[in-house]
């Protein structure tokens, strides 16, 4: 589970990424209502899928700890298309979703919300007063507000912080030029020092060494995965959210590096915000990150449309742990693939330097790196940080296919109903290996596929060229425009060889 990651009604609403659409009830939903209703026996039961190795794990071994990623699910998805299901532990039944007409839909209806181990997680490490804690109005309220850190204007505002980010890199690289290096720790921090200017106006020294050796801890607790853990987190689905909050007080290191995040995040969020407030008393400008914004906002119109420095605060843990090993992983994705085609690394260099020369010192456009922005957009497909997005239908309700699925009793059905409780696995990383929407190589590395016409079939769906790596609807992730600028950036002015790559 990747639980560190990382919706609203009102259709004037501008929040970055997708078009936001908490949907009212639609006439298709009402017709099926009634239908549903008289059809409550267990379809999902039927709904075919690959046999179940254990009862204990299910086909949950293949699916989180395959030798390399998609070992399983992307043969499943060849065998039983986009609609399947699976076996998760203690025989529970889940469905894999890497269809895009039923993404579409999970995403921007009201009846789906995060499944339990994803919501515990959030509460436990964001808190429930942060952006993914919350849910409805104050979650479209709390997005709203958050926006004005994401609009093109602040982004581009970035830039600068972006490039001295990707110039540090350049020089820890220059130091071990000629050596194997682990890249990903430098990654990761150079995405932690981006994020903590952004944000919060700080560098990494700033954020000091209780916090560096912490955020470090929680990363690496976070993205470890064993057989132990999978037990685990099924267990913990089932038990209610009060059992959670008194575990976390367990004296193990994993509670206490936790008990430790939200407290630093917590005083972090707070001494930030009084240092502002100080320099805004003295005249100062604090428009320059996003607290810096969304205090302002709040000293000059105090209306609920505007956060409370408490609400403020509360959004620390989840903005300075979301985008950091998500950006970081791309990123190292992207380079072992530059490292595996040195013809590509060369295409790109030519395309970098022709720029750069271009803009003669001034600002580099990057909207004109036809080729870079291919390579992106392919990194991104190939490889989301995060595969697998967890929802639970919060009541009965039916899920529409782009074209019918022939269940294990030979009925073909051309929506599926679902009970109230059930949990459903939106399979990212499958719907980017989908061969119906992007063609019969799309399991093949190919950043052309970009640049030679249309590159899937059907109707877009996710916020950024079709992808679902930001996922999509009222809770797109919104640092969506800012993170393909960033990608932009490091790969622009880290203009360094890769020569090779060993795992
Ligand atoms: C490549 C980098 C990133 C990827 C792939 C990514 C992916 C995602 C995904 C998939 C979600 C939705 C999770 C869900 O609803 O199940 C999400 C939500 C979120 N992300 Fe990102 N993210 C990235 C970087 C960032 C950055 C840099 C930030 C901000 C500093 C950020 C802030 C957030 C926040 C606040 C949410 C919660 C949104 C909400 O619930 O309304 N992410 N992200």
């Amino acid at each position: 589970m990747l639980f560190l990651l990382g919706r609203a009604d009102d259709p004037n609403a501008t929040y970055t990424g997708c078009p936001i659409v908490q949907s009212p009830p639609t006439s298709f939903e009402r017709s099926w209502t009634s239908h549903f209703t008289l059809r409550r026996r267990n379809t999902v039961r039927n709904i075919p899928g690959p046999a179940s190795p254990s009862w204990l794990f299910g086909n949950m071994l293949q699916l989180y700890l395959s030798p390399t990623y998609g070992d399983y699910e992307f043969d499943w998805q060849r065998i039983y298309g986009p609609f399947y299901r699976i076996k998760g532990c203690f025989g529970q039944d889940k469905l894999m979703i890497s269809d895009p007409v039923s993404l579409q839909y999970i995403l921007n209806s009201r009846h789906f919300k995060f499944g339990p181990s994803m919501e515990n997680a959030i509460h436990l490490l964001y808190g429930i007063d942060s952006i993914m804690g919350v849910n409805e109005e104050d979650h479209k309220r709390i997005r709203a507000a958050l926006s004005v850190g994401f609009t093109a204007a602040a982004v581009r505002d970035y830039i600068p912080v972006f490039e001295k980010a990707a110039q540090t890199l350049i020089e820890q690289l220059e130091e071990s030029s000629g050596k194997s290096i682990n890249i990903c720790p430098l990654l990761s921090l150079a995405t932690l020092s981006t994020i903590s200017e952004v944000v919060l106006g700080y560098s990494t020294e700033d954020l000091g060494e209780e916090f560096m050796k912490n955020n470090f801890q929680i990363l690496t607790i976070a993205s470890s995965q064993s057989a132990t853990q999978i037990v685990a987190d099924a267990i913990g689905a089932r038990l209610p959210g009060w059992v959670w909050r008194g575990a976390i007080h367990l004296p193990t290191a994993t509670c206490k590096a936790i008990r430790t995040a939200k407290r630093l995040a917590n005083e972090l969020g707070n001494q930030v915000l009084r240092e502002k407030r100080e320099a805004a008393e003295q005249g100062l400008d604090i428009n320059t990150d996003l607290y810096g914004r969304l205090l302002d906002l709040h000293r000059l119109d105090k209306t609920k449309n505007t956060l409370t420095e408490a609400e403020i605060v509360a959004q620390t843990a989840i903005t300075m742990i979301a985008g950091q090993d998500t950006t970081a992983n791309t990123l190292a994705f992207g380079l072992v693939e530059l490292a595996k085609t040195p013809e590509l690394q060369d295409n790109l260099r030519a395309e970098i330097h022709s720029t750069l020369r271009a803009s003669d010192g001034g600002s580099v456009s990057y909207d004109n790196m036809p080729l870079l922005n291919a390579f992106i957009k392919e990194s991104l497909r190939m490889f989301p940080a995060e595969a697998i997005g967890e929802r639970t239908a919060v009541e009965d309700v039916v899920i529409p296919l782009t074209g019918s699925l022939t269940m294990t009793t030979g009925e073909r059905i051309s929506h599926v109903p679902v009970r109230k409780g059930q949990n459903l696995n939106l399979a990212m990383a499958s719907y980017q290996r989908l061969e119906s929407r992007w063609g019969e190589d799309a399991q093949e590395f190919k950043p052309s596929r970009w640049l030679d016409g249309p590159t899937f079939e059907g109707e877009a769906v996710g916020p950024y060229a079709n992808l679902l790596n930001f996922l999509g609807g009222p809770r797109t992730c919104p640092g969506c425009d800012s993170i393909t600028i960033g990608l932009c950036v490091t790969f622009t002015d880290s203009d360094h060889h890769v020569d090779g790559v060993s795992r």
